[in-house]
């Protein structure tokens, strides 16, 4: 299969969020890179899907947008992302890069990601947030979980802060191998399995991670907290501010208690516990 590559510029750039989770609806991003317009995406969507990414597009957005589409086969997509990945800093003590880049040793955590076709290298702002809360968090020995892990960006930070035993779990065949590849790329020991929340029930978990969106984390919700040990968190994102209350609502109806916020642009991270 080729891919096609979409690159946006908006004006004005506020619509460009809703576009997101309209596209996010019919089609797998592979990566975004914020630019000064807007944000480049890399889009992997088959020639029957493109007629319904552009109708999407227009009716949402009065503004004006410009792309350039570009059809890429799929033994150049590595390329193509390589030439526009930048290494990213969050909070002055995790540093997420490519191979290729300049090491930085004395930053306390060092991510080395190459994403290929998986989501997950911290440009995007719900990696950011999640990001930022397994900085906040203490894995010292607990058993963890990383839910639609993509890249297994965060399950690597997890493990890397002293995690016991970490987990990802991906629907994606592609975010299966990647994920593989990363742990190893980065000397860390996690199990990847390829499925969703129906395959959970086997063992529970003291931290649980799921960067995924609304609809997904509405239904799967509860069949996290089954499987989360009391005074266990859950983290989760691929929200928007506006999800807020019907997130917070599901969760404390399952039992958990809410614990605190965080949010870039329009998009936030919430934290859980389990009392
Ligand atoms: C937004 S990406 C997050 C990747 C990475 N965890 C991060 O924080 O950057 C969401 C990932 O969830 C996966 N996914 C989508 N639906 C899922 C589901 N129902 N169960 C498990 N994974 C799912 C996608 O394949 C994708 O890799």
């Amino acid at each position: 299969m080729n891919y096609i590559e979409y690159r946006f510029s908006i004006s004005p750039v506020e619509p460009w969020r809703e576009i997101l989770m309209a596209l996010l609806a019919e089609v797998e991003f592979e990566s975004f890179v914020d630019t000064e317009n807007g944000m480049d995406a890399y889009v992997k969507a088959d020639l029957e899907d493109e007629k319904s990414i552009l109708e999407q597009i227009q009716s949402i957005s009065e503004a004006k947008i410009e792309f350039e589409r570009k059809e890429i086969e799929q033994e150049n997509w590595n390329a193509q992302w390589e030439s526009n990945f930048q290494p990213i800093m969050v909070k002055d003590q995790c540093y997420i890069r490519a191979e290729f880049h300049e090491p930085k040793p004395e930053i306390p955590f060092e991510i080395i990601i190459q994403p290929k076709m998986s989501f997950g290298t911290g440009h995007h702002e719900t990696t950011h947030l999640m990001v930022e809360f397994i900085l906040e968090t203490d894995f010292t020995g607990k058993d963890t979980l990383d839910m639609g892990c993509g890249t297994s960006i965060l399950a690597i930070l997890a493990k890397m802060k002293g995690a016991a035993y970490t987990e990802g779990i991906d629907i994606d065949e592609w975010s299966v191998e990647n994920s593989i590849e990363n742990a190893a790329r980065n000397q860390v020991e996690m199990t990847v399995k390829l499925g969703d929340a129906e395959i959970l029930g086997y063992r529970n978990f003291d931290v649980i991670m799921a960067n995924i969106q609304r609809n997904i984390l509405m239904d799967d919700i509860p069949k996290y907290i089954k499987v989360l040990n009391f005074g266990g968190e859950l983290l989760l994102s691929g929200l928007m501010e506006h999800d807020f209350e019907d997130i917070k609502k599901k969760c404390e109806e399952n039992g958990l208690n809410f614990v605190s916020k965080k949010q870039r642009n329009e998009w936030i991270a919430l934290k859980f516990i389990k009392n």
